[in-house]
């Protein structure tokens, strides 16, 4: 069975000011050890879609369509249900998560938190376990008795991915997680975490802003713009050869891990991503896209497949693919 299957998810944030629509028909699947990476501009949806799969979502937020976890829906799942498969089934690494331990606390006790929220570990057998998810993550065990404070922004980002894999979870989710680190910590926490998801059959859904963090860590990819996936298939396909405009400037814009320019607006791509409360007609990257053509303006396009199906799958949702793979 698919480990993570989402079906036309749609939120919607309400506000006094209007709906912003954040996330539009976006359906994906993931099976157990594989790695998805959802790329995209600031403000393109993909924060919202990752709190979503843990429906941590705003109470603002309305939700529809399907997120199913071993073929549960999260969303429907009682509170009692979602209690129990957030940290035991799916855990989320967010951005910045290494400035959300508590100071006060030692990181002993931080890590061994959702082992006794869920009741699989007290104790000695606890301390047995923290100390074997400290060496997983490469720190030595006695930095349990430590606090956060004597620890550098890697170390507690490790910290940080050894509380996600403490319950043993299905499913990872990782937002931004090594955005805040520098160059060389990045690389090793990306490796980290593609290890630990190989080794143990975790299936990780990864979202950046930099295409290239992603491309080198994930099996696939998504790139979202304005809400919508707009192509989806093999990371080094999309990354090497996108077949939507939009991804191929991702691709331009972060083109090697850790390029300090990464960390600047797309290059080559002119203008701001839309306002989502107020999204152009037709495709929503038209405005900006270098190869539009009148009728993009006019009518949505929806992902189309790329190339002839035989290979694994990829889509992508603009005009010129259908005459491409022609
Ligand atoms: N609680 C909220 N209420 C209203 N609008 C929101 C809320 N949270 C996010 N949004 C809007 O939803 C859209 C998508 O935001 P989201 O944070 O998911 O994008 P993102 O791609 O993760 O961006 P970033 O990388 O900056 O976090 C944005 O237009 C944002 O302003």
């Amino acid at each position: 069975m698919t480990l993570l299957e989402l079906r036309d998810l749609a939120v919607t944030y309400r506000s006094t000011a209007g709906d912003v629509p954040a996330v539009r028909g976006v359906s994906l699947g993931l099976e157990a050890g594989e790695a998805l990476g959802v790329a995209g501009e600031s403000g393109s949806g993909k924060s919202t879609l990752a709190m979503s799969l843990l429906r941590l979502l705003p109470r603002d937020a309305s939700v529809s369509g399907e997120i199913l976890l071993d073929g549960e829906d999260v969303l429907t799942m009682s509170w009692g249900r979602l209690r129990a498969v957030r940290w035991a089934s799916a855990s989320l690494v967010f951005q910045g998560a290494q400035h959300a331990l508590n100071p006060v606390r030692r990181i002993g006790d931080q890590i061994a938190e959702p082992l006794r929220v869920h009741g699989m570990a007290t104790g000695a057998e606890a301390r047995r376990r923290v100390a074997e998810l400290l060496e997983q993550v490469g720190l030595p065990a006695w930095r349990a008795r430590g606090y956060p404070h004597e620890l550098s922004g890697g170390q507690r980002q490790r910290v940080m991915i050894a509380m996600a894999l403490a319950c043993s979870p299905r499913l990872i989710v990782a937002d931004e997680p090594t955005t805040a680190l520098d160059v060389m910590i990045q690389a090793q926490v990306l490796s980290l975490i593609r290890s630990l998801i190989a080794e143990h059959g975790i299936g990780l859904v990864m979202i950046s802003h930099d295409l290239s963090v992603l491309a080198s860590t994930c099996d696939r990819l998504a790139v979202m713009y304005a809400g919508r996936v707009v192509e989806s298939g093999p990371s080094r396909e999309v990354f090497a050869g996108g077949r939507h405009p939009y991804s191929r400037a991702l691709a331009e814009a972060f083109p090697t891990v850790g390029d300090p320019a990464s960390r600047m607006a797309p290059r080559g791509l002119g203008g701001d991503p839309p306002d989502p409360a107020h999204l152009p007609a037709g495709c929503s990257f038209h405005p900006r896209c270098p190869v539009s053509l009148v009728s993009c303006a006019l009518e949505p396009v929806e992902l189309r497949a790329v190339g002839d199906g035989t290979e694994a799958p990829h889509t992508a949702a603009c005009v010129h693919v259908s005459e491409e793979s022609r």
